[in-house]
């Protein structure tokens, strides 16, 4: 039986480690790509591995960013990433340890992460806060009525022109959209990694720049015995204001040769608003931005909080027992203090659905229809589930 070690990586050995996270992934050709990918990121990251001896058999990334709370503020986030067990070390405990040391007490009081499988990361105390919305979109459809387009004024620019431009659309957007997440100089490359791998038979990213917003996409050249039927791939879309919003929608619509547009949207997404009947976007959910409160007292009081609130919460958190007990919350302007209490709750919940319903996306009535939540006091549930909803719907839509 082996003996393990969890331990921070040196830079040095931080940049190597992609083999062991591309064969977890079972893209084992893909290890230089990875390197390179995330070289830039190490240096600002928590790099943590896992050892047989000295042969490393696991690896996690912890990068400390910002996250967009509603009310605006920008939190400091633990974004935990590049979580990787080799195959013959699995279910041995090394995750668990990895995840020990990428959530200490004394470190954000906030974490996110994309989970590869749901069924992980809820033992953690990680909770599903956004979700994304597939649409397929036939193109060439007109706007319902009344929506304002001015495609004319985007301009396709090369990558090199465009970076600049698209990273300031992208901060004055991120500003107030909660759920966004900030960017360093190694995210923006990561995001915007184009290889033969990741183009996968489609174009190189394209730019489609509005003074207003940009899309990022790639094209997909089809052609079958009934003509042309090619597809755009969205790979980002910003826009700050509606006109650019319709601007770049009706630019998209109208390229020729294509039949279909993919977009990995908001949920709440203004595209299916703008098309003459929503039906015509046909739409799945799923998974997005998974968040946890590492330090309860610290966390709550980040985000703003929409309605007045009093009650006490018995929260269940065996993975950072420091959180579990009784909280006495109180909103008042807004702000939320949080007490330890010996007091009776008025409800029951355990700490990642607290992380669910973090940003405002997923409501804690649902959860207690689920009895995820169990209710004490009648309206406990529906006073702290209103209070923390969120004008729309959190997004994030940067995998990282
Ligand atoms: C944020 C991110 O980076 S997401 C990427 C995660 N990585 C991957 O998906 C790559 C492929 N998979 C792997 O590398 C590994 O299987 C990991 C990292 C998912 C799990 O590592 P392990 O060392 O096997 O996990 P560990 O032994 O600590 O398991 C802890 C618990 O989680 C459970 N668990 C682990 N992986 C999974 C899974 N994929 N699905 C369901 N349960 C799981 C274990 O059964 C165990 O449960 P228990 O506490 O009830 O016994």
């Amino acid at each position: 039986m082996d003996t393990y070690t969890v331990r921070e990586l040196t830079q040095a050995e931080a940049v190597t480690a992609s083999g062991v996270l591309a064969r977890a992934f079972l893209i084992d050709s893909a290890a230089d790509e990875f390197a390179a990918k995330e070289a830039p990121l190490v240096e600002h990251s928590l790099n943590l591995g896992a050892f047989a001896g000295d042969l490393q058999v696991g690896g996690a990334q912890v990068q400390v960013r910002d996250l967009c709370v509603p009310g605006g503020a920008q939190v400091p986030f633990a974004g935990l990433t590049s979580v990787a067990v080799a195959s013959d070390h699995r279910r041995r405990g090394l995750l668990t340890r990895l995840m020990r040391a990428a959530l200490p007490r004394s470190g954000p009081a906030v974490s996110a992460l994309w989970a590869s499988e749901s069924a992980i990361y809820g033992r953690f105390g990680f909770g599903v806060a956004t979700e994304l919305t597939h649409y397929t979109v036939p193109t060439k459809i007109a706007f319902r009525p009344g929506v304002t387009a001015d495609s004319s004024v985007v301009r396709e620019l090369p990558r090199d022109e465009a970076m600049p431009v698209i990273r300031a659309l992208y901060e004055r957007y991120a500003e107030g959209r909660v759920g966004t997440l900030s960017r360093l100089d190694g995210n923006w490359g990561y995001h915007y990694y184009d290889t033969a791998r990741t183009q996968a038979g489609r174009t190189p990213l394209r730019f489609a720049v509005h003074p207003e917003g940009y899309v990022a996409y790639r094209a997909q050249h089809v052609w079958t015995d009934n003509g042309p039927r090619g597809r755009l791939d969205v790979h980002e879309f910003i826009a700050t204001t509606p006109q650019a919003t319709a601007s770049l929608w009706r630019y998209l619509l109208d390229v020729d040769l294509v039949s279909t547009i993919q977009y990995e949207g908001d949920p709440d997404d203004p595209l299916a608003l703008l098309l003459p009947d929503t039906r015509v976007a046909l739409r799945k959910r799923f998974h997005a931005l998974h968040i946890r409160l590492v330090d309860v007292a610290a966390g709550l009081p980040l985000r703003q909080y929409l309605t007045p609130v009093d009650v006490v919460v018995e929260i269940d958190d065996p993975f950072c027992p420091w959180n579990a007990g009784r909280w006495h919350l109180v909103v008042d302007g807004g702000r939320m203090t949080v007490a330890s209490t010996d007091a009776a709750p008025d409800l029951e919940l355990d700490v990642r659905d607290l992380g669910a319903a973090y940003l405002g996306g997923t409501r804690l009535s649902a959860l207690a229809a689920a009895g995820l939540v169990r209710e004490h006091t009648a309206g406990a549930v529906a006073a702290l589930s209103n209070a923390m909803l969120a004008d729309r719907e959190p997004s994030c839509r940067e995998v990282f």
